[in-house]
């Protein structure tokens, strides 16, 4: 048996996040993520090095870009022998990279890789309707003119006008992760109040850590924004309060809605890249390590026939982890849960404090009890930042090895919500 090796944490980059159909507007998957992985290779010096494994995704995809990460490997200064592949695990991707890695790295298959993720509403792959898309392909398999004007004779006017616009929305339900997310806060009874005032602390917290610089070495500017576009550094209680819900709003609890555009993630344009590396590697390659990976674990939840909330599977899958690695949930320093909405991270924290929820959902004896929310996304998430779906993992895993650094020793949680009822969890550690 090999050894299981401990794995670092060396350090991330990635590109300030834009709004939809905004300043990255005419950028791609690979530009964005080639983009961040240059950043990457220019800061830790791996121009011309071959690395174990660059493993990365994005939740949007063209079906050109069936292996995105290689490509982006081809076009970076990355030694082209570098291995490379996409995985798709939703708002999950980043982190599942990261994991990937990691793994791969603690049972010496590798000795350094680098995880990634890219996406981009504005960017988003359209499809033919269906009628239209069988019709062009028997024409690109027809063998003769004669075959071809018969299947083009076939097609209707009417065809080509109406494209298949893909929607953040569950294919089994129909329902978008709002409506979905909207649903979770009626259960948790979750109030338009704390959601704003989550929805403030993350702006404000966001603004503060660009303010100090902590984000120098972790982002790197990209066509002309230096800062997260969404970052709105002068919102307030009173304008968050004063915006209409734009989900849950509709049907016989319309008048309980309380998700708005200020207290729910935005659309959003960006990529992120992690590189991790055993300790051996980091000594010979001169590289401090900022944090160890030292735990993860994945959940699912039955959103279809059951009543569990689409974005409540993290609340499953950290009493999992914590029970793994002997831990309770106030052994640690910093909590890193996406903010997808702020509903979602109430919600979830909400459940760790239910004595109903912890005996009957978890086969707890006790709740696992309250966190301290001062620890809580101390330099803003995904509702300041934005949240490009693939890229928000390699956000969070960067800047809370970097918080731990800085701390010089304790111990971080990762919680992340992910479309198709599953969460992806981890813990890093100094
Ligand atoms: C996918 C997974 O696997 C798991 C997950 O993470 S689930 C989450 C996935 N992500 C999503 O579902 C994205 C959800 N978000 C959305 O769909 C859209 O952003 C939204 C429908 C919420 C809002 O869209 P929009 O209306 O285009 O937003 P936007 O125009 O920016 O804002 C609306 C208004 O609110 C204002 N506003 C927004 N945030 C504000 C803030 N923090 N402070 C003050 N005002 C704010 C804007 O200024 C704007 O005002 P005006 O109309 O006066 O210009």
């Amino acid at each position: 048996m090999q050894n299981i090796r401990r794995v670092a944490v060396i350090g991330g980059n990635r590109i300030p996040f834009a709004r939809s159909n905004s300043r990255y507007a005419g950028a791609s998957n690979a530009d964005m993520l080639g983009a961040a992985l240059d950043g990457l290779v220019a800061r830790f010096g791996l121009a011309g090095q071959r690395v174990g494994e660059l493993v990365a995704g994005a939740v949007l995809k063209h079906a050109k870009d069936f292996n995105l990460a290689r490509e982006v490997v081809l076009g970076s200064k990355l030694d082209p022998h570098t291995p490379a592949y996409d995985i798709q695990q939703a708002c999950g991707t980043g982190l599942e990279a990261a994991i990937l890695v990691a793994n791969k790295i603690a049972l010496g298959q590798i000795d350094v890789g680098v995880a990634g993720g890219v996406d981009t509403t504005s960017d988003a792959p359209l499809a033919v309707n269906e009628d239209m898309r069988r019709t062009l392909l028997k024409l690109n398999s027809a063998r003769t003119l004669g075959e071809r004007l018969k299947i083009a004779a076939k097609l209707r006017p009417h065809q080509p006008f109406k494209p298949e616009i893909p929607r953040n929305a569950e294919p089994r339900t129909g329902l978008s992760m709002g409506e979905h997310a909207a649903r979770t806060a009626l259960r948790w009874e979750i109030d338009r109040q704390s959601q704003d005032e989550l929805a403030l602390r993350s702006h404000q917290r966001l603004a503060a850590a660009y303010e100090k610089g902590f984000f120098d070495d972790l982002v790197t500017p990209y066509l002309g924004l230096t800062r997260d576009q969404n970052l709105r550094p002068d919102t307030s209680l009173e304008k968050l309060g004063s915006l209409k819900p734009v989900f849950g709003n509709r049907g016989p609890d319309a008048d309980r809605a309380t998700m708005t555009a200020g207290n729910s993630s935005p659309l959003t344009d960006g990529a992120s890249t992690v590189l991790l590396a055993s300790e051996e590697w980091a000594r010979e390659h001169h590289l401090p390590v900022l944090a160890w990976f030292s735990w993860s674990e994945n959940a699912a939840v039955d959103f279809v026939h059951g009543d569990e909330g689409l974005l409540m599977a993290p609340a499953y899958a950290v009493p999992r982890m914590l029970a793994r690695a002997g831990l309770t949930l106030q052994d640690f320093d910093y909590y890193e849960i996406h903010e997808a909405f702020a509903s979602q991270v109430l919600a979830t924290l909400a459940a760790w404090e239910s004595k109903e929820f912890c005996s009957d959902r978890l086969g707890l004896d006790a709740p696992l009890g309250a966190i301290d929310r001062d620890k809580l996304n101390v330099n803003g998430s995904s509702l300041a930042a934005g949240h490009p779906f693939a890229a928000t993992g390699g956000r969070i895993v960067a800047t809370l090895a970097k918080l731990l650094a800085e701390k010089g020793s304790g111990r971080g949680l990762i919680s992340i919500c992910a479309a198709g009822g599953q969460g992806v969890t981890a813990i890093l550690e100094r």
